[in-house]
C-alpha cells in the first residue's frame, strides 16, 4: 500500500468556544483523489481552513510525508507543499492573468517536487495563454476557476486543496474541471471539497463524509457508491 502523503489524526478546531471540527482523522495518498463530502456547514471548509493554517486545529495532527504542520503558519504550510485552490477563486482582479500566475510563483523548491512555470501552467490551460495580458477581473467564471488552480500550481505543492471547484460554473466547464482534475492527480495528491457530487465521483479515489464535524464515512470509492443509500441523509446534495 502506498504511503499517505496527507494524513489528519484526530483534529478538532473550533471558532471562539464553538467546536466545529470533531476528531476528524482521513488519509491522502500520492496521485489519488481524496473527496470531502457533507451538506452544508458539515465542516468541510474548516477543514481545509485548519489544515491550511488559517484556523489552527486546537489539537490532533496535520502530517504532511510524515511531518506535523499543525502549529505552522499558512505561509510554513504553502513552503511545505499544501497548495490551495480557495472557495470562490479569490484571483487578484485588478492583475493580470500572467501576474496572478507570477505572484505565487517559488524560486526554491525541496528536491522531488515538480517545479511549475507559467508555460507549464498554459499548457493544462491554453485560455491562460491566450489572455496571460487580460486583467483577471474580465475573466469568465471558468476561466477564472482555470486561473485558481495554476497559481495554486506556481507554488509548487505535492498536495492540493480544493474547495468546490465548480460552484457557480456552467456544467460544460464543470466537465472541463473534471479533465483537469484527472489530468492532475497523475501527479500530486488532491483532497477535494465539492458539493457536485457527480463530479466528485468522477474524479475521487476514496471518500471522507462529514456530519456536524464528525466522519460519518471513509472508504473507497466503491464502498461510498455501494453505502450510498443510507449515507443520503449526511450528502444534502445531488
Ligand atoms: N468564521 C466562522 N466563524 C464562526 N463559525 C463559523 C465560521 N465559518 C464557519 N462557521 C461554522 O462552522 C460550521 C462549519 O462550517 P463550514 O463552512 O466548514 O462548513 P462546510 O461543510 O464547508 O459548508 P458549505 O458547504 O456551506 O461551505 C458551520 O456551523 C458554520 O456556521
Amino acid at each position: 500500500m502506498a504511503t499517505n502523503l496527507l494524513e489528519l489524526d484526530n483534529l478538532n478546531a473550533f471558532y471562539a468556544d464553538s467546536h466545529v471540527l470533531h476528531d476528524v482523522s482521513l488519509a491522502l495518498a500520492p496521485g489519488k483523489v481524496l473527496a470531502l463530502l457533507g451538506r452544508n456547514g458539515a465542516g468541510k471548509s474548516t477543514c481545509i481552513s485548519a489544515i491550511a493554517g488559517f484556523v489552527p486545529p486546537r489539537s490532533g495532527r496535520v502530517l504532511l510525508a510524515g511531518i506535523d504542520l499543525a502549529r505552522s503558519t499558512p505561509e510554513q504550510i504553502s513552503r511545505a507543499g499544501i497548495g490551495l485552490v480557495p472557495q470562490g477563486r479569490r484571483i487578484f482582479g485588478s492583475l493580470s492573468v500572467r501576474e496572478n500566475l507570477l505572484v505565487a510563483s517559488r524560486k526554491h523548491t525541496p528536491a522531488g517536487r515538480r517545479c511549475w512555470t507559467c508555460d507549464d501552467v498554459h499548457a493544462m490551460f491554453p485560455r491562460l495563454r491566450e489572455r496571460q495580458h487580460q486583467l483577471a477581473a474580465s475573466l469568465s467564471g471558468g476561466e477564472q476557476q482555470m486561473l485558481a488552480i495554476g497559481r495554486a500550481l506556481m507554488t509548487n505543492p505535492s498536495v492540493l486543496l480544493m474547495d468546490e471547484p465548480s460552484e457557480g460554473l456552467a456544467p460544460q466547464i464543470v466537465r472541463e474541471v473534471g479533465d483537469v482534475l484527472e489530468q492532475l492527480k497523475s501527479q500530486i495528491a488532491i483532497l477535494l471539497v465539492e458539493q457536485n457530487l457527480g463530479l466528485a465521483m468522477k474524479v475521487a479515489d476514496d471518500v471522507v463524509l462529514l456530519n456536524t464535524g464528525r466522519v460519518v464515512f471513509a472508504g473507497s470509492n466503491a464502498d461510498f457508491r455501494q453505502q450510498q443509500a443510507q449515507l443520503q441523509s449526511h450528502l444534502g446534495i445531488t
